[in-house]
């Protein structure tokens, strides 16, 4: 017995031993990896000839991509770098010869990141076919977006890009988003930040303007109106508010914002199993999308109803109405699958790009005095012209007028671009136009955060904030082309709400610019961002407004 026992230590002995040494030897590996031979990979190799299996090198080029690690790919350095993953991604893509870099995860998953814009030209156009969404993507956001158009590639996607991209055209639909906008401003907006500069309230603008962006797209996508800002002003007060419509901004907000969670997963197979056993953020997820689908069945299918009994829907303006007046598939779960995307889409776009315009803004009074300069012109005019006799908002017309606005506008995006990255799927082998090979089932980000801040794109002042470089000799806001500034996508999945966005930014900023100054809190520190689907500023954007004397 004694001896048995003596030959069961000796053995764990020997095991433990062993385990030490193969950690031991694991860490030399690894140590002399990051210390002594860490590789780095990019893609100045502009070979043409494609082989099977490429060669890091082939892949990437020129020694300065991301660092490849045997086994656990580019893992490392994410890790490391995961809390300033947009400022890390665009250092390595700027040294990067054609801006271009291989990026391994651990495991077959492959794919490149890029800031090139022939690169973008390439898989966003002239190759569209080859570079879906792909199951990836549709996988992580099926359970919340299902098939809507965001979320689709194919028939289905082609379906509601057509009937969408006509509606998005009519000028009923302009109308109408303009008329929510003034509205909105009217009786929540303007009352908000009175009440906040009357009492020299510290109130976080970022809040106001996505709750702004919220009601305002629940509006185009199904004529409701969630009342969210209202409820801000009373959640303030007395903590009210809390009505099934905010209840569906709460779960939409998280559905988002843990769908989109998925893809920072370093082994997916952690929120898989999450899933299956319902816990954690998987199990918030469920309930919030639970609370999404109930609230916008609920308003599908009496609209369905009231659409059968009479033709009612013919005064409809939302997009909803205009979906089931289209005879194809409209099945209660694809309209609210095409809803939500809607609402997906347009919800935090507009909010994050006027946050971080007005945050730039507010170091920046030359900027400001030139915004006000053309606001005045155009009042001016419009007394002359008699355009628009409700003095108190801008008119369609007057606002396609703010050049210099529209180029500030965009000089903020190029910076703090809404969506900073965006990912496609590579479906069969490809040559890029700089010579990267891309492999079947690979992924394609293409990296707008990063190519807002190339000097090959932009020049030497690329970290300036220059609205001027936007307008021509007559002082025309000019187009840039959308492969070199893809902030709104490019091709035929460009974003479909660019000009409404534009209308609904410019309405926001000038109406506040012309009765506030605004004066950030802490205004010198770069406010750190969140990285979700859009680019959110991670602790608000915290501001005291003063109101203006009278132009
Ligand atoms: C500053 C504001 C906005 C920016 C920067 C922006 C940017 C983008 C980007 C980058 C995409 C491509 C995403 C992808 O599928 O890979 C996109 C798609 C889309 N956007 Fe926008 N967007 C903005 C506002 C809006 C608004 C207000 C709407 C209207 C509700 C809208 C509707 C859409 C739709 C429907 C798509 C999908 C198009 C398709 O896949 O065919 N966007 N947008």
């Amino acid at each position: 017995m004694v001896m048995e026992l003596f030959f069961s230590i000796q053995i764990q002995s020997l095991l433990c031993l062993l385990l030490l040494l193969f950690l031991l030897l694991l860490f030399a590996y690894f140590y002399l990896y990051f210390v002594g031979h860490g590789r780095h990979i990019n893609i100045k190799n502009s070979t043409h000839k494609r082989s099977k299996q490429p060669s890091a090198a082939a892949a990437g080029g020129g020694g300065q991509g991301f660092k490849i690690y045997p086994i656990l790919g580019a893992l490392p350095e994410f890790l490391y770098n995961r809390h300033r993953f947009l400022e890390w991604t665009t250092q390595v893509l700027r040294r990067c010869p054609t801006k271009t870099s291989v990026f391994r995860r651990p495991g077959k998953v492959h794919g490149i990141m890029t800031a090139n814009p022939e690169n973008v030209e390439h898989m966003l156009k002239t190759n569209f076919q080859n570079y879906p969404k792909g199951d990836r993507f549709n996988y992580l956001l099926q359970d919340f977006l299902g098939e809507g158009i965001f979320n689709s590639d194919g028939e289905l996607w082609k379906l509601q890009r057509k009937t969408a991209s006509y509606e998005f055209n009519t000028k009923s639909l302009r109308n109408f988003v303009l008329e929510n906008v003034v509205v909105e401003m009217d009786t929540r907006l303007l009352p908000t930040l009175e009440d906040a500069s009357r009492r020299g309230y510290v109130v976080d603008l970022q809040d106001i303007l996505e709750r702004f962006a919220f009601d305002n797209v629940c509006k185009l996508a199904f004529n409701v109106d969630p009342a969210c800002l209202n409820s801000m002003a009373a959640n303030n007060a007395t903590n009210a508010g809390a009505g099934a419509e905010f209840e569906f901004m709460r779960a939409f907000e998280d559905a988002a914002t843990l769908s989109s969670g998925r893809f920072m997963y370093a082994f997916p197979i952690v929120w898989q199993i999450k899933k299956l056993l319902g816990v954690g953020s998987e199990r918030r997820l469920r309930q919030a999308i639970h609370t999404v689908h109930k609230f916008a069945d609920n308003i599908i299918r009496s609209r369905m109803e009231a659409n059968s009994s009479s033709s009612s829907l013919q005064n409809e303006k939302d997009l909803l109405s205009r979906f089931i007046a289209n005879e194809e598939n409209n099945s209660p779960e694809f309209l609210r699958d095409i809803i939500i995307s809607f609402i997906l889409a347009g919800r935090d776009t507009t909010s994050s790009a006027l946050s971080w315009f007005f945050w730039l803004l507010s170091s920046r009074p030359d900027v400001q005095n030139s915004i006000l300069k053309e606001l005045q012109a155009i009042r001016i005019q419009n007394t002359n012209t008699g355009e628009n006799n409700n003095t108190f908002y801008f008119s369609f017309n007057q606002l396609r007028d703010m050049q210099y606005l529209q180029a500030a506008i965009s000089e903020a995006m190029r910076l703090y671009p809404p969506v900073p990255v965006d990912t496609k799927a590579c479906l069969t082998d490809d040559i890029m136009p700089d010579g990267t090979f891309v492999g079947k089932d690979w992924f394609v980000t293409y990296h707008t955060y990063a190519m807002g801040r190339m000097e090959t794109i932009w020049g030497k002042n690329y970290d300036e904030y220059v609205p001027e470089r936007w307008l021509d000799d007559d002082g025309m806001c000019c187009q840039e082309s959308p492969f070199r500034f893809p902030v709104f996508h490019a091709g035929p999945r460009m974003c479909l709400g660019k000009d409404m966005a534009y209308i609904q930014m410019k309405s926001i900023a000038a109406t506040v610019i012309e009765r506030f100054e605004i004066e950030v809190v802490d205004g010198d520190k770069r406010p750190e961002h969140l990285l979700s689907l859009t680019l959110r500023m991670k602790t608000g954007l915290p501001v005291k407004l003063t109101k203006r004397e009278r132009l």
